[in-house]
């Protein structure tokens, strides 16, 4: 009870000022470390909070959007070099709430400070394009104005990052903004606007309101003065939130799942191999996006691979994200967990065999926290659930296959395309692979997480809706094109 006394409570941010919600209601966010331990309690609203907010954020595009590029561009600096300064309080509070290792958050704030900067100078860059007209007399030209109000929907797994890479280009565009960040993430969001407000952004230009997706979430996708709405997270939540975008004619864009292969040709580096696909699908303990959970190894090094996986594996010390000696923390919750786990016991019941991990860590502290072990089955069947659905977890199919070709079509065989791999040196394999697979994200000798932000980022098939995020891909979806004709 002493601890919850000590606790913070945090916010909404609507037009310019901390408020609490109508509801008067809070919810606890917890450190999946230590269940006992309140991050923070964070705002429980309703849809009048909401309401409030996408008023104050139509107000103020009237004026936002009549500012130059580079005039915003400005208060993106202020609010990196603020980020910047807060990076390591922010990347503990992330550690805290959300379980990822204290580098990682690191890693990930600065990334925040950089997609910041990135967009603070597309402020200057080019909107449009002169096109030769068919009458002499005419100059005819593109320019892009902002959609109005974005309401951007976010997951856990990267509470600064994803946030950024959506809010950046809405408002470097001209756009202002709602926040409704994943609760189990959101004191870490909060000090992210909090970067924003400390900025100087004028009143209602970036707005954040806490609370359940189901309302809050929802209520954004239906709401009538919400032109456009980007989301990352589920594809049930994700088609949900498109179809109502849909409904009222609202610009919408979905990031969403992925069930990412690696190929481990028999020419491959194998130790290369091992340590990139231990990296793409342990790492955050698996719950990206992009985690590798699908290993495709030729026949004639698969038993190498997987004895060299295995001695890896076996090393990953598993604990509290904030100890410096940990590689791998918890689930983001225990219902996280629990679908980890019953992943494990899917894939045992359909005959696939665990040769390592599987179980949740329950040894002294850990006990506490939402622990798996790193998991490794094989003998993994392409219909078999844990090779078609997304686990969100730590844990690797592996799957021998007799050529390339093979490993193409089963790598293929998903519902899913968002990131690729293949380890190899034969540049056959690699055309084939940059030219067959279903992927937005292809990588050679590289894992497949991890994303730079001045590139396109995005899925093809059910990983998304289409349309790229962050680099320079972003400005198609934060902006609608006029052409114009004049004529002399
Ligand atoms: N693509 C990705 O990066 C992510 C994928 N996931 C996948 O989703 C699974 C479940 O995780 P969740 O956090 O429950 O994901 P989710 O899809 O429920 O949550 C993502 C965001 O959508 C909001 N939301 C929830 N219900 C909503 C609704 N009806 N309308 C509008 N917004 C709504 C949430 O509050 C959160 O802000 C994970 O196991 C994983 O497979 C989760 C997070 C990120
Ligand atoms: O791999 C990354 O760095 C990005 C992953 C991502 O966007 C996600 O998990 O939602």
């Amino acid at each position: 009870m002493s601890l919850q006394t000590e606790v913070k409570t945090y916010f909404n941010y609507i037009d310019g000022e901390w408020v609490s919600s109508e509801t008067n209601e809070v919810e606890a966010s917890i450190n999946p470390a230590n269940k006992n331990e309140i991050v923070g309690y964070i705002q429980r609203s309703s849809i009048e909070d909401l309401n409030k907010a996408v008023a104050a954020a139509k107000r103020a595009q009237k004026s936002w959007r009549k500012l130059s590029g580079l005039t915003r561009g400005e208060y993106l600096y202020k609010a990196a070099d603020i980020l910047e300064k807060r990076m390591e309080e922010i990347a503990e509070t992330m550690t805290k709430e959300m379980g990822k290792t204290f580098v990682e958050a690191k890693a990930e704030t600065l990334r925040g400070v950089n997609i910041l900067r990135y967009y603070a100078g597309e402020g200057a860059r080019k909107i449009g394009d002169v096109i030769p007209s068919s009458d002499n007399g005419t100059l005819m030209f593109t320019t892009r104005v902002p959609l109005g109000v974005v309401g951007v929907i976010s997951p856990w797994n990267f509470p600064v990052a994803i946030p950024i890479w959506k809010m950046a280009p809405a408002l470097i565009y001209g756009n202002t903004v709602i926040l409704k960040p994943a609760s189990e993430a959101a004191v870490t969001a909060a000090k992210v606007i909090e970067c924003f407000h400390e900025a100087g952004f004028p009143k209602g230009v970036v707005n954040m309101v806490c609370g359940p997706g189901s309302v809050i979430g929802q209520g954004i996708a239906e709401h009538p003065d919400i032109n456009g709405v980007t989301f990352t997270g589920s594809n049930n939540v994700g088609k949900q939130v498109g179809r109502a975008a849909y409904e009222r004619g609202a610009k919408y864009q979905l990031e969403m799942g992925g069930k990412n292969p690696v190929i481990v040709a028999k020419d491959a580096d194998i130790d290369l191999a091992v340590e990139g696909t231990i990296s793409g699908g342990l790492r955050s303990t698996g719950q990206k996006c992009t985690a590798t959970s699908r290993v495709f190894v030729e026949s004639e090094v698969y038993e190498i691979f997987k004895e060299k996986l295995l001695a890896k594996v076996k090393q990953i010390k598993v604990g509290n994200g904030m100890e410096s000696e940990t590689w791998m923390g918890p689930c983001v919750s225990e219902s996280q967990l629990n679908t980890v786990l019953s992943y494990v016991e899917k894939g045992k019941a359909e005959g696939a065999d665990l040769i390592y991990g599987g179980k949740r860590c329950v040894e002294g502290e850990l006990a506490n926290g939402f622990y798996v072990e790193p998991t490794v089955f094989e003998n993994v069947d392409i219909n078999m659930t844990i090779a078609r659905e997304e686990i969100f977890g730590p844990v690797l199919a592996l799957i021998k296959v007799h050529s390339i070709q093979e490993a193409l079509e089963l790598a293929n065989d998903t519902e899913y395309g968002l990131s690729a791999s293949i380890y190899t040196k034969d540049i056959s394999n690699i055309l084939s692979f940059i030219n067959e697979i279903e992927a937005g994200l292809v990588k050679v000798n590289a894992e497949t997480a991890g994303v730079e932000l001045q590139a396109p980022f995005g899925g093809m098939k059910q990983s998304s809706s289409h349309s790229r995020e962050q680099g320079q891909a972003a400005i198609e979806f934060f902006t609608s094109i006029k052409t114009v004709s004049i004529k002399a």
